[in-house]
């Protein structure tokens, strides 16, 4: 899930350190390297969301010393740990889906660091603790005030480093938790304007760089409003679900996305999907608009719904931009190739 509404104290220097190791190639000889890292591997997003305890893969980052190994063996009882003795490259990093980092700091110099890299993006999800065989209170005070959840001294008691680990992973998932529902749209259940333009975002980025096609495909429910003000909120609430789950079932692809856009509009992203490809979905589209419509509201109600549906595919070029992309495919809503349904009175009439 999205990083919108990570805090913004996590998006500090310790990021920032780890943004520069990347983009500069910084490697840290296991010999030098007092600074460690332990990262936490994500599980998806819906195990977050079922169960605030799970198993976590920790991906250990550190020189192979007594402390290291002990540390990693205490960590092993409750998760997966992949010992590595360098920073992972920024590619690697890119594949590494973390929930925690652990980093080790053991000397000040060290510290120098931190002020000097930019923030990461991949980053700004990830909650850091540091451990340190050096019990000073100028690297433990530096590492909390750069946004680190926790410090913990090494060697660490078993028992009190698993529930302090523990204690980090928990709020972490509750965090998730509340940015997903700041995510989502309450009647619909399906992720609100907001989480969409962050999304988007990413995909035309990477569609930029892949010079891949990317479809949106925008929907608009007609006659709502009436249906609102003729029969009522909770009923015309009860047909906007209906066509969100309509949507959301024409979508069999992981990477595609829907969304309530505005009002009575929904918006699709269909990544590494040209125009052909595209009209296969908006007719998938149609049949399950077509038909969660004319379930959802009986032709006897006297409010007759439909569907419009439209499309836009491009391959973007460098800067383009999310809202020329959204605006262009809201605009074939009204082009003469537009899809509409007919209405659920039609559909009645015909039998
Ligand atoms: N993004 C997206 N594209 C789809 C979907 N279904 C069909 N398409 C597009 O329509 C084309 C033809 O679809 P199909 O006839 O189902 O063939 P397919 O090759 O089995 O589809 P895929 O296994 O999804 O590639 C695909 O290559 C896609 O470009 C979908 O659910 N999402």
């Amino acid at each position: 899930m999205p990083a919108a509404t990570a805090p913004r104290r996590t998006r500090t220097c310790w990021r920032r350190w780890f943004s520069r190791a990347f983009y500069t190639g910084i490697k840290l000889a296991p010999r030098a390297a007092d600074v460690f890292l332990v990262a936490v591997s994500q599980t998806p997003e819906y195990e977050f969301m079922q169960s605030l305890y799970y198993r976590s893969t920790i991906l250990l980052v550190a020189q192979a010393d007594e402390h290291t190994t002990l540390l990693k063996e205490q960590l092993e009882k409750d998760c997966e740990v992949l010992h590595v003795q360098a920073l992972p490259t920024r590619e690697e990093w890119s594949h590494l889906e973390n929930d925690l980092l652990i980093m080790r700091i053991d000397k000040e110099s060290y510290m120098a660091h931190l002020s000097t890299v930019e923030h990461d993006m991949r980053l700004e999800d990830i909650p850091s603790i540091v451990v340190s065989i050096n019990k000073s209170k100028l690297i433990e005070t530096h590492c909390l005030k750069a946004g680190s959840r926790d410090f913990i001294a090494l060697p660490a008691d078993e028992d009190i480093l698993r529930a302090r680990v523990q204690n980090t992973l928990r709020l972490q998932a509750r965090l998730r938790r509340l940015s997903a529902l700041a995510i989502v749209d309450e009647t619909t259940r399906l992720p609100n304007k907001r989480y969409f333009r962050e999304y988007l975002d990413r995909e035309l980025g990477r569609a930029v760089r892949a010079q891949r096609p990317i479809s949106l495909l925008a929907a608009d429910i007609l006659g709502l409003p009436e249906l609102r003000t003729g029969r009522g909120a909770a009923v015309a609430e009860r047909c906007l679900q209906a066509a969100a789950k309509g949507v959301e079932r024409c979508l069999q692809r992981s990477s595609d996305f829907a969304c309530r856009y505005v009002g009575d509009k929904f918006i699709l992203v269909l990544p590494e999907t040209d125009e052909p490809g595209a009209a296969v979905v908006v007719g998938r589209l149609y049949e399950a608009l077509t038909d969660a419509l004319s379930d959802a509201s009986p032709p006897e109600s006297g409010f007759p719904l439909r569907a419009l549906i439209g499309g836009k595919t491009v391959v973007p070029e460098r800067g383009a931009r999310a809202s020329v992309l959204i605006r262009a495919a809201l605009e074939q809503l009204h082009a003469d190739d537009a899809r509409e349904t007919p209405s659920t009175e039609e559909i009645a009439a015909a039998g």
